[in-house]
């Protein structure tokens, strides 16, 4: 179900526009063009229906901020709309715990709003970690990190940290100061890049009144980036967002460049790349099997591209279906591969019997027509032997399977 977001304006001009930008941060708008629609609105619903509010500083019956009030006293994630950025309306506006404000002024800011709109939704499932023996800056980062719906985890010593970051693998950043009780900053930092690459956990060096010369021992030390005490909100935010998006978009890079865009299975480059990084000796007994459609041209040739297409992302539901415990790959066209460590050989050939059989009877229904394949299956499980030997072994038996006539699977030379 999407989300919703309440949006408090009493311009119809800005209601309408902050509407279409929820909409395509894929959340639903809620309009309200008064404090006291707000309120009536709210009496039928629990915070938690609304991920945030987007809310106008003044409002008619709401001149000085009072909507802002009622949502955060509800405890709603507010983002505050203004009309400007001056700077008694800023500190107006910043006390009263908002996640962020938006000026009306131009329109960078409305993409500003959707960014944050995107975030605020991402952020439920970040986890972030505040590492410092200072209550005041674990409160206070912890309050600024909690508006925005990350999940907050804070420790006061290195020790905890590492305890906490094996516990949750969804920690993606840490927030550390420099003097911790077990550790300076900077040994802690260096530590955790010893583990863990820029990629995989952003660091930010939280620098004290060291000042300038902390923050590039941090930044030599393996963080990603630092801020210095006193940091004014909204630059703690911005890297805080920028880091988490670095992150995020080297993810996706890296995701990209390991996955068959059709199937969504590993491709052939990532499929050497997860066996040789997960067996450094050979993880006998094992097996090896090479997948391939029967006279898949036909399907392509009869009903098209689109139905060819549909075809292959339906047998590879079923291969992830059939093949739990094993690393298989799309490996180009309609060929697949799969890799069963620690199998006997008498078991995957029963696992592969059976989704040869269910490639057989399935009925892959595209467009209204119902289109049926069959499979060959060429399979080695020599256990002295390397992948390369495997597969080398699997493609001979493949052919002959084919030349066997197909929907078959050929276990022997
Ligand atoms: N729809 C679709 N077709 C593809 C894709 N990749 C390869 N093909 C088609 O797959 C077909 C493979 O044909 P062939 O190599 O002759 O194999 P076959 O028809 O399955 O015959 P046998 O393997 O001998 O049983 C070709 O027509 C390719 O164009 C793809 O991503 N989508």
């Amino acid at each position: 179900m999407q989300q919703k977001v309440l949006v408090i304006e009493s311009s119809d001009t800005s209601l309408k526009r902050v509407s279409r930008l929820v909409r395509k941060a894929g959340l639903s708008p809620v309009g309200a063009d008064s404090l006291i629609q707000a309120r009536q609105l709210f009496e039928h619903s629990t915070p938690e229906t609304f991920l945030c509010a987007i809310v106008a500083y003044a409002l008619p019956d709401a001149p000085r901020g009072e909507a802002i009030d009622f949502t955060t006293g509800a405890f709603l994630p507010t983002i505050a709309v203004t009309e400007d950025i001056n700077p008694l309306t800023r500190s107006a506006v910043l006390e009263r715990q908002v996640i962020d404000y938006v000026p009306k002024e131009n329109a960078q800011n409305y993409d500003y709003l959707h960014r944050l709109l995107k975030r605020l939704h991402k952020n439920k499932y970040t986890g972030v970690m505040v590492v410092s023996n200072d209550r005041q800056v674990r409160n206070d980062m912890t309050s600024l990190l909690l508006r925005h719906n990350f999940v907050v985890y804070e420790c006061t010593c290195a020790a905890d940290a590492y305890q906490l970051l094996g516990a949750h693998p969804h920690i993606r950043l840490i927030l550390t100061t420099n003097t911790l009780p077990d550790a300076s900053g900077t040994q802690f930092v260096s530590s955790l890049r010893k583990a863990l690459s820029k990629e995989q956990l952003g660091i930010i060096g939280i620098a004290g009144a060291e000042g300038t010369i902390m923050s590039a021992h941090f930044i030599k030390s393996g963080a990603n980036d630092f801020l210095r005490i006193p940091y004014c909100h909204e630059e703690a935010l911005c890297r805080i967002m920028q880091n988490v998006e670095y992150m995020e978009s080297v993810q996706a890079i890296r995701e990209a460049a390991n996955t068959d865009y059709l199937t969504g299975l590993s491709n052939r480059r990532h499929f050497f790349y997860e066996v040789n990084l997960g067996y450094s000796s050979l993880p006998t007994p094992h097996s090896l099997a090479l997948l391939d459609l029967d006279f898949f041209k036909r399907i392509n040739d009869d009903y098209g591209h689109d139905a060819g297409d549909a075809v292959l992302k339906a047998i590879a539901r079923l291969i992830t279906q059939h093949f739990d415990n094993a690393v298989f790959a799309r490996f180009g066209g309609e060929e697949f591969c799969v890799y069963f460590p620690h199998s006997e050989a008498g078991d995957v050939l029963k696992r592969l019997e059976a989704f040869r059989l269910d490639v057989e009877q399935s009925c892959i229904v595209h467009e209204g027509h119902e289109l049926h394949v069959t499979t060959s299956i060429g399979v080695c499980s020599y256990d002295d032997s390397d992948i390369d030997t495997l597969l080398r072994e699997a493609d001979k038996r493949l052919y002959r399977a084919k030349h066997l006539g197909r929907n078959q699977i050929c276990s022997s030379d």
